[in-house]
């Protein structure tokens, strides 16, 4: 998988309101009602991630996830990241 150029993330981003480019990462922030609703989320996005094989570096800090998506391979943002940034806004969505 190739890493894709700034430009084109960016790009890529409008589509992903919740999410930034930082760190050569996806990077974004979801805050939940109480702890069970967010690791409840995280649970579900865990399932995704063994599915298609790309974890993210995460926290969890009570209510709050955040969320950093590189693909390790290349050290930066690949389509990868895309498609995991999409299954995870899918999960979260369900749960506002
Ligand atoms: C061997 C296996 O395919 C790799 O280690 C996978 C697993 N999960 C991964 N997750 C992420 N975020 N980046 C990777 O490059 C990656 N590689």
């Amino acid at each position: 998988m190739s890493l894709m150029k700034d430009e084109n993330i960016e790009k890529r981003l409008l589509r992903f309101p919740d999410w930034e480019h930082r760190n050569n990462s996806l990077y974004a922030e979801f805050e939940f009602d109480n702890f069970k609703d967010c690791f409840s989320a995280m649970s579900r996005i865990a399932f995704e991630c063994e599915a298609q094989n790309h974890h993210p570096k995460w926290t969890n800090i009570y209510n709050v996830l955040k969320i950093s998506l590189s693909t390790h391979d290349v050290d930066g943002v690949t389509e990868k990241d895309f498609k995991l940034a999409e299954a995870i806004e899918a999960i979260v969505e369900v749960q506002d």
